[in-house]
């Protein structure tokens, strides 16, 4: 797993390195490294690097002393290189020092213009981690300029005008082809990824002082190791059966798609329990599907909530799966109900596991407001209040557990923002559950073959949710692929 810290942790380990390394070392480390990203980007686009034209934005904190450096080792291999200073009194000294030494120019903002337009790459070193709120007139006039060109901008540490901590973004900002970052992810590198573009780790010997990350991102290669194979030994009962209550007469298709997505994500045997069992069983043989969750057989998680509706019928059927003591994965009128009373949780026995899959507005019933623009801390206060683990849908989804771990996972594309996609995913959360994964694990797991499976449906066009369902097998092959 990919550890991620914030930048308040971030600055706490750069400060106790500092103090023990040569004046300038990290920096000189962290800019050598930004170089040779720059030069590679030049390499890649313009078949060249000497001779290329590179335009620094240069802020007035370290984070533009590094793009000063950077300057001063790309004018060795050639590069023409010239820094726009935000602010010429405060620019990082030693940095400016090195690239005039080494024949670099540098020019007011009232120069930037004509600069950037003849840019090959241009480099971002407004601010870093230490960016507090939008950008400033002058910051965010040179970001404008800088976004109306051709040329890729790479950004030092992350893209500014974006939130290092949330991601969030509030006005003119950088999108950058490539963020250089240093020593360590921040959380900007996983909830930003359109605002970051592809992100290269430069390794500045940090990761010693940094301890336990503040979030994790699921390689694929963990999930690898965490989705169930069945062995030789194993049966259609070994393997964990799930339980699906979802659907009804009327709307049969949540029950389908819910139940579709087990039966692809896992060997193990499949229940459906419910109004639509005759059309699920129609859907999908392999399903042994009840007309009601008190006739279906032993179950070692359930899934609950799309399509049972939000009356009493549905609260009964939500009631009696709390308290058969397995895990839990509650979604869509499930959230519903338990986010206007509560109580009903009361079935649930200590300890039962409980997963809710809220996006926004499930999130605003459940909590009384919105998620915010600090994502991770708003599904950790969900899963606080409801001790449960809550997998907090959007562009990125983040999953926190009431323990405080939360992960984020790596969207694909927004393929997934189709009728249906939802149901798909509870279907997947439930199998991982019911093959005795821990729920902030399995929850964690399902978001990413769930994008991954809706990048394989989409293939760059439209999907539906029973396309997603048909390519969650390819997903898995595809995650099996990474762990040989
Ligand atoms: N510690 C190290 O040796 C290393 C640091 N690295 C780089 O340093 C930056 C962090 O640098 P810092 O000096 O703390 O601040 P910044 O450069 O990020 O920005 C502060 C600077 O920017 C101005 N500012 C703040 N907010 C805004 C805004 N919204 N709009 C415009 N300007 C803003 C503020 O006034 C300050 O002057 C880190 O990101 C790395 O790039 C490397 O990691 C190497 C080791
Ligand atoms: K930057």
């Amino acid at each position: 797993m990919q550890g991620i810290w914030t930048t308040e942790r971030i600055r706490e380990a750069e400060d106790g390195l500092l103090a023990v390394t040569p004046d300038g070392e990290l920096m000189r480390r962290a800019a050598f490294g930004l170089a040779t990203q720059v030069a590679a980007l030049l390499a890649e686009r313009t078949a060249a690097v000497s001779g290329r034209r590179v335009v620094l934005l240069v802020g007035s904190g370290n984070n533009g002393g590094d793009a000063l450096w950077a300057g001063a080792f790309l004018r060795r291999r050639g590069v023409s290189v010239t820094a726009v200073l935000l602010s010429p009194d405060k620019a990082h000294p030693a940095g400016l020092a090195a690239l005039r030494r080494a024949g670099g120019r540098s020019v007011s903002t009232a120069d930037g213009p004509q600069w950037i337009a003849k840019a090959d790459v241009v480099v971002d070193g407004i601010v870093g981690i230490s960016a507090r709120g939008s950008l400033r007139p002058a910051a965010a006039q040179l970001v404008e300029q800088a976004e109306q060109v051709e040329a890729p901008v790479v950004a030092v540490d992350l893209p500014s005008g974006v939130d290092p901590d949330t991601g969030a973004v509030d006005g003119p900002h950088v999108t950058a082809t490539r963020t250089v970052t240093f020593g360590a992810l921040k959380p900007v590198h996983a909830l930003a990824p359109q605002e970051c573009g592809e992100v290269a780790l430069v390794d500045i010997g940090l990761r010693p002082s940094l301890g336990e990350p503040d979030l994790y991102r699921l390689e694929l290669a963990d999930i690898a190791g965490a989705w169930p194979v069945p062995g030789p030994e194993d049966d259609k009962y070994s393997q964990g059966v799930v339980g699906i209550a979802a659907g009804s007469a009327a709307y049969p298709g949540a029950a389908v798609l819910a139940s579709g997505s087990a039966v692809r994500a896992t060997a193990g045997m499949v229940r459906y329990a419910g109004h639509a069992a005759d059309v699920v069983r129609a859907r999908w043989p392999e399903i042994v599907a009840t007309g009601s969750v008190t006739d279906a057989g032993r179950v070692q998680a359930w899934v609950v909530g799309p399509g049972i509706g939000t009356g009493t019928e549905g609260r009964d059927v939500l009631s009696h799966i709390l308290g058969q003591g397995v895990p839990v994965c509650a979604d869509a009128d499930a959230t519903t109900i338990i986010a206007r009373s509560s109580e009903v949780l009361d079935a649930r026995d200590p300890g039962t596991p409980l997963v809710l899959t809220p996006h926004a507005g499930e999130y605003e019933r459940l909590m009384g407001h919105g998620p915010g623009a600090d994502r991770p801390a708003a599904a950790r206060a969900a899963a606080k209040k409801y001790d449960a683990v809550v997998l907090l849908k959007g562009h990125c989804t983040v999953v926190a557990a009431p323990d405080g771990r939360a992960s984020v996972n790596t969207p694909r594309g927004s393929w997934l923002a189709t009728a249906g996609s939802g149901d798909v995913l509870t279907g997947l959360v439930g199998s991982l559950l019911a093959a005795g994964l821990d729920p902030w694990l399995a929850a964690s797991a399902a978001a990413q073959v769930h994008s991954l499976a809706g990048a394989l449906a989409a293939e760059d066009v439209p999907t539906s949710a029973s396309a997603l369902v048909d390519a969650i097998p390819a997903a898995l092959r595809l995650i099996r692929a990474t762990s040989h």
